[in-house]
């Protein structure tokens, strides 16, 4: 039930495949790709083409981030890539209903992203097409930053909703996620959690992400 997805936007990017294979060999449950087009959000980081080329280093689930306007130009691309879940922004897609099932179509699974001041309710009509609610705690855009104490109530929220519909939705939580936290949202009620900068500039990247996973069980 518990998952971590170390993100890679902290990675040395100039030696993607032995990171990758450390995050594999410490236990990553998937790989979190974040995907930033300076528009959506003030940086630029990769897109398909990088993601395909990854794809030859782990069979590993690649879950990947959208922050990117107007997505659906590029669901294609991202699941040819071989995307494994395609999360996409609520503040970037118009029809939002309409990207979901553009994802769906392909057969693997969607996620609908809030920025930190987005609510809840402006989801609560698609939530039983989703996989999984990801709930930004930092403003998107860079990696290293400290988590936005405020997103207790809307992880908590999104949790009861959650319960009482009796729908099977993971809350994946992105941002300032580090050991002295994790058990904290945990408690929350969110159950994947994307590391970045907390497992990347770690001196040991397999043994920090062996030890997100330990505390997680
Ligand atoms: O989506 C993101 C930023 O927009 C990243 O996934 C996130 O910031 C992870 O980095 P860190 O754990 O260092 O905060
Ligand atoms: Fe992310």
């Amino acid at each position: 039930m518990y998952k971590i997805s170390p993100s890679i936007l902290s990675a040395d990017f100039s030696d993607l495949k032995s990171e990758i294979n450390k995050i594999v060999e410490g236990g990553a449950d998937y790989i979190h790709l974040d995907v930033m087009d300076g528009l959506f959000v003030p940086n630029i980081t990769f897109g398909a083409p990088v993601i395909k080329n990854l794809r030859k280093i782990t069979n590993k689930p690649f879950d990947v981030h959208l922050m990117i306007e107007r997505p659906e130009r590029y669901i294609d691309d991202f699941v040819d890539a071989g995307a494994d879940i395609i999360t996409v922004h609520q503040e970037s897609s118009v029809h939002l209903h309409r990207t979901i099932q553009q994802i769906k179509n392909h057969g693997i699974k969607a996620g609908v992203s809030l920025n930190p001041a987005t609510p809840i309710e402006t989801i609560e009509y698609v939530l039983e097409n989703l996989d999984m609610v990801l709930i930004m705690t930092v403003n998107p855009g860079f990696g290293g930053q400290s988590l936005i104490k405020e997103m207790k109530e809307k992880v908590m929220k999104l949790r009861s909703i959650i319960e009482e519909k009796n729908l099977d939705i993971d809350i994946q939580v992105d941002g300032g996620v580090k050991l002295d936290n994790i058990e904290e949202i945990k408690s929350w009620g969110a159950n994947i959690f994307v590391v970045g900068s907390g497992i990347f500039k770690a001196k040991d990247i397999k043994s920090e992400t062996q030890k997100y996973k330990e505390i997680l069980f």
